[in-house]
């Protein structure tokens, strides 16, 4: 990785390429590095760029470093099927995207959560080892920590093994079922966890979201918001950045809305999450997970992502067909659509 920068801005959360035999496929990888980094383009973009709005006052003296935006991965996440990957598939793939990101992605954040507190432990030795910028854990989700204690105790046990590294906490409670709040969690965890970092939050409770930025300012931990369709209202409160999946198609778009939202230009802002807004709330209705995900990414990129694995299965052909017509039909501020298959 190139030197270390604040994580900020835009984190794309991959998607895994899977063969049509469902087995993972690493072949595409690289083009999936240039497509991101070239396609949505957020490197160039953001040369000029945001979200010092939320920073200013950690930024110190050197706040240079914070109008630098970069681009960063979470792999074998929610939207990488990362719980329904063997542990051995999930090394290989971080170690491809750490191979093909080398020099072109800032931060490479590895989720290594897992039911399995020895599974989550040994790879997170093993993403310290292979040199990522970061790990990042859900909450296991079948025997499920009941209280603060349980679940912190959970997390430095995994956070203890790469104790090199920063360490986010990835709340999704829809997904997990485990709702501890994050306020209450942050409360006192750089005594138990010192290498923490910061949340990847994604849940609609702003409340919460807001209590843990205002009490931890101190801290200066990074807020990651995870509910791409209501980022904006997330920066309002001061994150930092987002971490979700449609900013592996929506990228481009949305760093248009940071701009805005730095400059500020509020209405702005506004038009490209009211739009962004107008196509997921279009695709939810349809059924949208992380097979539509693929699918999406498919036709935009021209990249094979390949079906999900069971029990996700594979986007439908009427999905495609509308999904399609509807990302090509919205009318962005900046007066470009979306390209679509553009590379191969
Ligand atoms: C539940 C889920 O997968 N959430 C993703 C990240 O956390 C988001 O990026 C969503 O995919 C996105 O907000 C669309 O609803
Ligand atoms: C959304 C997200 O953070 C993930 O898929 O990992």
């Amino acid at each position: 990785m190139t030197p270390r920068k604040k994580l900020e801005g835009l984190v794309a959360a991959t998607v895994t390429p899977m063969t049509p035999d469902g087995q993972i496929n690493l072949s595409v990888i690289h083009q999936y590095v240039d497509y991101l980094v070239r396609e949505q383009n957020v490197k160039n973009v953001f040369e000029l760029s945001v979200l010092v709005v939320s920073k200013t006052s950690v930024c110190g003296p050197d706040l240079r470093s914070c109008v630098v935006l970069c681009y960063v991965e979470t792999v074998n996440g929610t939207t990488g099927e990362g719980l329904s990957l063997s542990i051995w598939e999930r090394k290989q793939l971080a170690e491809e995207w750490m191979s093909q990101g080398k020099d072109k992605l800032d931060h490479v954040i590895i989720h290594v959560g897992a039911l399995s507190l020895m599974e989550s432990q040994e790879l997170a030795r093993h993403a310290a080892a292979i040199g990522a910028s970061g790990i990042a854990v859900i909450a296991p989700s079948f025997f499920k920590p009941t209280n603060k204690d349980e679940l912190l105790g959970f997390l430095q046990k995994v956070a203890s093994e790469a104790p090199e590294i920063p360490f986010y906490y990835y709340h999704i409670p829809t997904l997990t079922g485990v709702k501890i709040r994050v306020e209450e969690l942050l409360d006192g965890i750089r005594e138990h966890i010192p290498t923490f970092q910061g949340v990847k939050f994604s849940d609609t409770d702003l409340l919460d979201l807001a209590q843990c930025i205002n009490k931890n300012e101190r801290e200066q931990f990074v807020f990651l918001y995870g509910v791409d369709e209501q980022l904006l209202s997330a920066l309002a409160i001061g994150a930092d950045g987002a971490v979700g999946s449609t900013y592996n198609y929506l990228g481009r778009k949305t760093n248009l809305m940071l701009q805005a939202f730095a400059k500020p230009d509020l209405a702005l802002a506004r038009k490209y999450q009211f739009l962004t807004g107008e196509f997921l709330s279009f695709v939810i209705k349809l059924g949208f997970g992380v097979a539509q995900t693929k699918a999406v990414m498919t036709f935009v990129s021209g990249i094979p992502m390949g079906p999900p694995r069971l029990p996700l299965v594979s986007a439908s052909e009427e999905f495609i067909t509308k999904a399609k017509a509807k990302l090509e039909s919205i009318p962005w501020p900046d007066g470009d659509f979306i390209p679509m298959s553009v590379w191969k």
